[in-house]
């Protein structure tokens, strides 16, 4: 089986430009503020324009409200929303029905504990996505797309009903590690293909899904 990715917060033409050549199944872009990563709506329009329709473009949010998300909508032609703050179940699904496109919901994980969150959303979110929990102690931190993995091993026998992706400081060098212990048929990366953030590496873009294809799932 093939195991797709996502190249997330692109913010220049030849980064996504690499991303789609070398096969990505997903692009992510970045509508939150204080990230580095942050683009406008109408830079956003520009960057998808010439994406085909077999790439599925991804707006990442963090707690939206109605505004930025209409802004958004309005410009730009998106194929499914990501939510990666601390969006309730019931907010979840009100976004995707307002919208009417799928939800893509981040659950953030440190622990075993952590898990427990997957049974509030899934059935709820049209994919699942787990990412490293930001930790307190780290200065600056993001509430996602801060480079860091976390305990793989959580995810092997969890119970998870909805599609997911794996996130979290995954590299060219790591990918196949991670796909083997956490079972992932989805991968997702932003910082592991950057030189620095908010500054995408092309050749780091070819190099990750280079070594995705080599995977043997
Ligand atoms: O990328 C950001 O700046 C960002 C800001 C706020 C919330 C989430 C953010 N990114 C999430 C992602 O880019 C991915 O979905 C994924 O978690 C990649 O993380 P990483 O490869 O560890 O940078």
């Amino acid at each position: 089986m093939t195991i797709q990715a996502k190249i997330c917060g692109l913010s220049d033409v030849t980064a996504v430009e690499a991303a789609v050549l070398n096969g990505a199944a997903f692009v992510g872009f970045v509508f939150y503020g204080p990230s580095p990563r942050n683009i406008t709506p109408d830079e956003a329009a520009l960057l998808t324009a010439k994406v085909p329709s077999h790439v599925k473009k991804v707006g990442l949010f963090v707690d939206p409200d109605e505004k930025l998300i209409r802004d958004v909508l309005t410009t730009v032609s998106l194929d499914w929303i990501q939510l990666h703050g601390s969006e309730s179940p019931e907010r979840v699904r009100e976004i995707r029905d307002t919208y009417s496109l799928p939800v893509i919901k981040a659950i953030k994980i440190d622990s075993a504990a952590s898990l427990d969150e997957i049974a509030r959303y899934d059935g709820v979110a049209d994919m699942l996505l787990f990412d490293a929990k930001e930790p307190k102690s780290m200065k600056n931190a993001l509430p996602g797309g801060n480079g860091l993995a976390f305990d793989w091993d959580l995810l092997a026998n969890a119970t998870i009903s909805s599609p997911w992706m794996l996130a979290g400081g995954l590299t060219a060098e790591n990918i196949a590690e991670a796909v083997r212990i956490s079972g992932a048929k989805i991968v997702d990366t932003s910082s592991g293909v950057e030189f620095e953030p908010g500054r995408k590496n092309p050749a780091a873009i070819e190099a990750f899904m280079a070594a995705v294809a080599a995977i043997d799932a």
